[in-house]
């Protein structure tokens, strides 16, 4: 691992203007420690876990049953009563409380098998059967299908869920593509993605020969069930599952390479964990309270000067949070931009700069509106098929789309751990992204525990920012910060997702990774 000359690196998610509170930033600091484990979060906010017994699990598909998407999940220590202060969040479905946060190997993938995998990642099964094991179980019905591959002859390959690649089978009747389209589907878009590198001007040879890998499976591969591609490929499945279950588009992992490299290992998660200490904070904040409450506790004007582009506009409270928590006032030097989002969710991105604080204020349920709301934007989430794509030595993993982004588009939520941003909390910093605004002193640290986002690498002409987002679904859910990412110029195909990790005063410096 190459890393770079400094040892900090700063990410500004909040504009940094006058006073010294404008001035935290979203932080990302160079370590020498090896990777953390990571899991994967969706859209919304975590707590802590109890007792070892106590896990948060992400959501699951069960068949019949509605889908609950928790918001939040929060991590409370081991052998300590949960607090009374969080009586109250036990209750509500949407958070999840435990000691840990854990990827479960899904039920259908953990029958297990003679092979062992060698690499023990999370939610990934190391336990498979192997083509030897058919036999025993040809009349079982325990054969779903993961993906499928097209081999050097033209023909459609298929692997199976809790098999190894030895057990991959040749597949060539239409009932087979009809029965599976959803894998199909991911298939075909992981192909076309490929595809696309083969045409690519800029795609190094070593780069072509290596997606050929992916686009024409061969014998020998097949037969290597140790071979890092299929762990690459068990990543893409396994974080793609915890995808489906919040109407999310596939992700895929890749290294174009000729030898893989091992890759990322983490938790994923689509919504923020919060550790005990900083829920305690979250629910002191003055942002937690409700529309109701801050429009009685507060002698403040009700917004009426700014627009809208709530569905339900009459009765939207979005601005009214805008005046009474975030407007600047004449004691503030701190001036915060308000970022209004057009009639399809997008921002308007008219007069933007980078250097400004910013925020989005999203619909919760006392606007009365839906969830296609366009004032919901980051409670949807994801909607481009994202890939994290090993690019070299020094920058590793970074974030590449595979569908154009238009400027102002959300693209993604920063998801990952909400933890006091002070030295003494354990963490590879390089993974921090510091709150200005909603929870001030706090970072949403990736490195264990994220979602995508956390690929995204640095650049000095950034092509996407992050926004802190002020969002939730209820007003009786807990009002846990969150960062969206949204482009802030038209992000073609294939391209990376950059943002900036430092402010403008700072690239000047050279503190950092170095603009090339
Ligand atoms: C938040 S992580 C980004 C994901 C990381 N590349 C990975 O593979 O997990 C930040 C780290 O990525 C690397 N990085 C990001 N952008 C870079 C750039 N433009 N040049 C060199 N290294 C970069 C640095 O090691 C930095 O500490």
């Amino acid at each position: 691992r190459i890393f770079c000359s400094n040892s900090h690196i700063r990410v500004v998610i909040g504009a940094p203007t006058h006073t010294s509170m404008c001035h935290r930033q979203a932080r990302i600091k160079q370590s020498s420690t090896s990777r953390s484990h990571l899991l994967y979060c969706p859209t919304f906010y975590i707590v802590y876990v109890m007792n070892q017994t106590v896990e948060i699990v992400p959501d699951t598909i069960t068949p019949g049953q509605p889908i609950v998407r928790t918001a939040v999940g929060v991590l409370v220590p081991k052998d300590q009563p949960i607090k009374r202060e969080f009586a109250r969040l036990a209750d509500n479905p949407n958070v999840k409380m435990g000691h840990a946060y854990v990827n479960p190997i899904p039920a259908e993938a953990a029958l297990g098998g003679r092979f062992l995998s060698r690499y023990e990642y999370p939610g990934i099964p190391r336990r498979k059967r192997t083509a030897d094991e058919i036999s025993a179980h040809e009349h079982n019905d325990d054969w779903r299908v993961q993906s499928t591959y097209t081999n050097i002859y033209g023909q459609l390959l298929c692997s199976y869920i809790g098999w190894n690649s030895t057990a991959a089978f040749v597949q060539n009747n239409q009932n087979f593509i009809r029965e599976n389209r959803n894998v199909m589907r991911i298939s075909n878009a992981r192909d076309t993605y490929l595809r696309s590198i083969q045409r690519d001007p800029e795609a190094t040879d070593m780069m072509k020969r290596s997606t050929r890998k992916w686009l024409l499976m061969n014998r020998s591969l097949l037969n290597t069930p140790h071979h890092l591609f299929w762990l690459y490929e068990d990543l893409s499945y396994y974080h793609t599952k915890i995808q489906q279950v919040h109407d999310l588009p596939p992700l895929m992992y890749f290294c174009f390479r000729d030898v893989l490299v091992m890759p990322p290992n983490f938790k994923y998660t689509l919504f923020n964990v919060v550790e005990e200490r900083s829920m305690d904070t979250i629910l002191a904040a003055k942002s937690n309270k409700s529309v109701d409450e801050l429009q009685k506790s507060i002698k403040r004007k009700r917004a009426d000067a700014l627009d809208t582009a709530c569905e339900n506009p009459d009765q939207c409270q979005c601005n009214t949070i805008w005046n009474i928590l975030y407007a600047p006032t004449r004691s503030t030097a701190c001036r915060t931009r308000y970022m209004a989002q057009n009639g399809d969710g997008s921002l308007d991105m008219t007069g933007f700069n980078i250097s400004d604080s910013r925020i989005v204020i999203e619909c919760s349920d006392a606007c009365g509106c839906s969830s296609k709301c366009p004032r919901r934007r980051c409670q949807r989430g994801q909607s481009k098929m994202l890939v994290a794509a090993y690019e070299n030595e020094a920058i590793e993993f970074c974030l590449r789309t595979t569908e154009h982004i238009r400027q102002g588009e959300f693209i993604i939520e920063y998801c990952g751990v909400v933890m006091n941003g002070n030295a003494g909390t354990r963490r590879d910093e390089s993974y921090d992204v510091e709150l200005n605004l909603i929870c001030p002193g706090h970072v949403i640290n990736s490195a264990a525990i994220g979602n995508l986002s956390r690929f995204m690498a640095h650049a000095c002409e950034p092509n996407a920012v992050l926004i802190e987002t002020h969002s939730r679904i209820k007003e009786e859910d807990p009002l846990v910060p969150r960062v969206s990412v949204y482009a802030i110029r038209d992000i073609a195909a294939g391209e990376k997702v950059e943002i900036s990790y430092y402010q403008a005063e700072q690239l000047k410096s050279k503190d950092g990774i170095p603009c090339k």
